[in-house]
Order: C-alpha cells, then structure tokens, then sequence
C-alpha cells in the first residue's frame, strides 16, 4: 500500500513524514525544502503481533508496511504548472491513497503560504488543482474514445459514456470519487486512466500540541470534519510536533507520553487504521516459531488469494485454511488448545477472512 502525503507549502507534511519513517527528510520553516519525493517504509503499529510472538516463541515479528511518499508543496496554479506542479501532481499519481496534511495549528512564527489558517480554504485550493489536471487528462481521453466509437468500438462507447460523466462532476468542482459510473465504465476506464481526484483520502488535520488531546472540539478541525464528510473521506487529528517527538522515543517513554496527553495511541496508529478501513483492508496473521507475521489483504478476499499473499503458488495448491480468531487464541493459549477447545476451524476455497483471524495454509505444494 502506498500514499502519498499532500498540502500546501508549510503545513507541515516533512515534520510528519520524518516522524513516520525516521528518514531524515529534511523538515524546516521553509516553503519548498521538499523538491524530490521521498518514500518512506512504515511498519503499520499492531499490538497482536507481540502477544501471538510470546506465546508461540517466535524468532522474529513482522508487522505489514505502509509506503508513504513525501510530495513536496501543492500550490494554487500547479495543474498549470506553477511552483513546480506538474511534476508533483505526477507524483501522486503512482498512489493508492492520498493523506492530505492540512495546518490547523497557530503559530505566528510559522508562515502561513495564504496568510491565515483556513482548513477548507487550503484543502479547496489544492483539491481545486487536482480536478482541473483530471478536467485536462479526461478531455484527452474523451476525444480518443470518440474517434475509436465512431469504428464500431463497444468498449469506447462504455468508456465515453463514463468519461462524460466524470467531465460533468468534474466541471461542477467535484471529486472523480464521487461520480456515479456503473461498475463496467468504472473497470474500462480504471484500466488505462488514473484519476488524481479517485484516489481515497484521508485528511490529516495537523494540530496544535496543546490541543491534540481534544483536538475533535477544535473549530478548525469541526469545520475540516464537515467538508471531509461531503465526499465520504477520512480525517484523523495529529499533531506532527508530537509525532516528531513520540519518534525519538522507546515504546515505554512514549506510552507515558501518550498517556499524559490524554492519548491511546500515536498519530500514526490512527493514521494507519483509517487507511486500512477506508481502503477495505484487513490483516490475517501468522505465527510459529520462525516468526510472527500480519499480512494485508482486501476485505472479502478469499481463503485461496489470502494464501497467494504468502506465495503466489499456495493458490493453485490450496487444500484448506486452519483459521482461529485471534482473541481465542490468545484466550486457549496455545494452538495446541485452540484445537483441543473447538477454536480451531477448517476452512475450504470459499472461505473469506475477518480481520485479526489467524491461519496456518495447508497446500500440496
Ligand atoms: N503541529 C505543529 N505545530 C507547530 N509547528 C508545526 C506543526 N507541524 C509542523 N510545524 C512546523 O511547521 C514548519 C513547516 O513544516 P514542514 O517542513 O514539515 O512543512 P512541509 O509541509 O513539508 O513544507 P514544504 O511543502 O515546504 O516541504 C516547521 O517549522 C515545523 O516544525
Ligand atoms: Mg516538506
């Protein structure tokens, strides 16, 4: 899973990056310190893991990943081209998601690329650009699919017949997400096209450190909250300052840290989860003595393609899943009573995995 980090200049998006990925991406009070893109490794936070790798011994954990890329500074006019846009908006488009950082701290020392804070208006800004670049790329991909319609192409008709109606939501300001397509223009046209505005987003509403425990009751954040709710995004509330601070710590300190703020867990855990739920992903896991793991998958996946994540050939060699919740794992204690418990369940080809289920593969390979 990919995503690339947004935003104006300024607003914070290195602070958070370097928080994420320790990358040492270079973060300062400077528009446009970030010209490269950078990408970044994140192990995605999940608790079970250590539990399941105490209980079976295991030698190692591993956690799934996220790859989060660092695009530099989004300004008013990029689609056109200004303070290095075209390039940036390209950037985005090898995403699966996009976590638009948006300022909601003051800080008078802190300059602001518009003036003021103002949330909607700096989401409007950048949102703005990326449907003026998807305007251009489907009035090109249009103009193709009626001269490839007028030659009797049936899939140029379902295309163009798609395409229209993303040029109208487009023309009317809003997201290619959230057009109306049947779900055959949707598969012809997501084949060759990558709409910038079709990507899910999360907002990252960059807080204040004073505030980051109650940030939901911030105005800044409310007003954000609204407009993510129009179009179906996420938001989660962080403050990059702490990130960047929760980073240099060991798990200990930063937990009392958490705790001091009022806080469960980091930014980036939450970050993380709604990732996963606005993507439909899910993670089944996998623990021996070798190592614990957690894979990711789409939810509805079945057992065999869930197999394929750990080896493309588990799939033609399926025989069956061993599948136990992880909750009753942990509750029997080891595999051994899981099964002895009936915890344990035998799952064939149809099987479709919930998230936290944790499986041994039997395959005849
Ligand atoms: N939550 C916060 N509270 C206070 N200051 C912050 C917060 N988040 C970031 N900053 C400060 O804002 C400044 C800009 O941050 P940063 O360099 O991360 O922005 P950026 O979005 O990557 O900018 P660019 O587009 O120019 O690369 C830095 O001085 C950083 O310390
Ligand atoms: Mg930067």
């Amino acid at each position: 899973m990919k995503i690339g980090i947004v935003g104006l200049p300024n607003v914070g998006k290195s602070t958070l990056f370097n928080a994420l990925t320790k990358a040492g991406a270079e973060a300062s009070n400077y528009p446009f310190c970030t010209i490269e893109p950078n990408v970044g490794i994140v192990k995605v936070p999940d608790k079970r893991l250590d539990v399941l790798a105490n209980l079976g011994r295991s030698n190692k954990i591993i956690p799934t990943v996220i790859e989060f890329v660092d695009i530099a500074g989004l300004v008013k006019g990029a689609s056109r081209g200004e303070g290095l846009g075209n390039m940036f908006l390209g950037h985005i488009r090898g995403v699966e998601a996009i976590a638009h950082v948006v300022r909601c701290f003051d800080d008078d020392n802190i300059t602001h690329v518009h003036g003021g804070i103002d949330p909607v208006g700096d989401v409007e800004t950048i949102n703005l650009e990326l449907i003026l670049s998807d305007l251009e790329l489907a009035e090109k991909r249009i103009a193709t699919e009626e001269k490839k319609a007028k030659s009797q192409d049936k899939d140029a008709k379902t295309k163009l017949s798609g395409l229209l109606k993303i040029k109208a939501v487009l023309e009317d300001e809003k997201p290619v997400r959230t057009a109306n397509l049947t779900d055959r223009e949707k598969l012809l046209i997501s084949r060759e096209t990558q709409f910038l505005t079709n990507k899910k987003v999360i907002y990252v509403a960059n807080v204040g450190e004073e505030e980051v425990g109650d940030a939901e009751n911030s105005p800044h954040v409310q007003e954000l909250k609204a407009y993510a709710d129009l179009n179906g995004d996420g938001l989660v509330c962080v403050s990059a300052k702490i990130e960047s601070e929760l980073s240099e710590m060991d798990e200990d300190e930063a937990e009392i840290f958490l705790g001091d703020l009022g806080l469960k867990e980091s930014g980036f855990a939450r970050l993380a989860r709604e990732a996963y739920s606005l993507l439909d992903l899910i993670s089944f896991l996998t623990t021996g003595e070798k190592e614990t793991r957690a894979w990711t998958i789409k939810k509805g996946t079945k057992a065999p393609q869930a197999a394929a994540v750990i080896h493309t050939d588990f799939e033609k060699h399926f025989i069956r899943a061993e599948v136990v919740p992880y909750e009753d794992l942990v509750a029997s204690g080891s595999w051994a009573s899981a099964r002895e418990n009936g915890k344990l369940r035998t799952e064939g080809k149809g099987y479709v995995f919930q998230d936290g289920e944790v499986t041994v593969f039997l395959t005849s390979a």
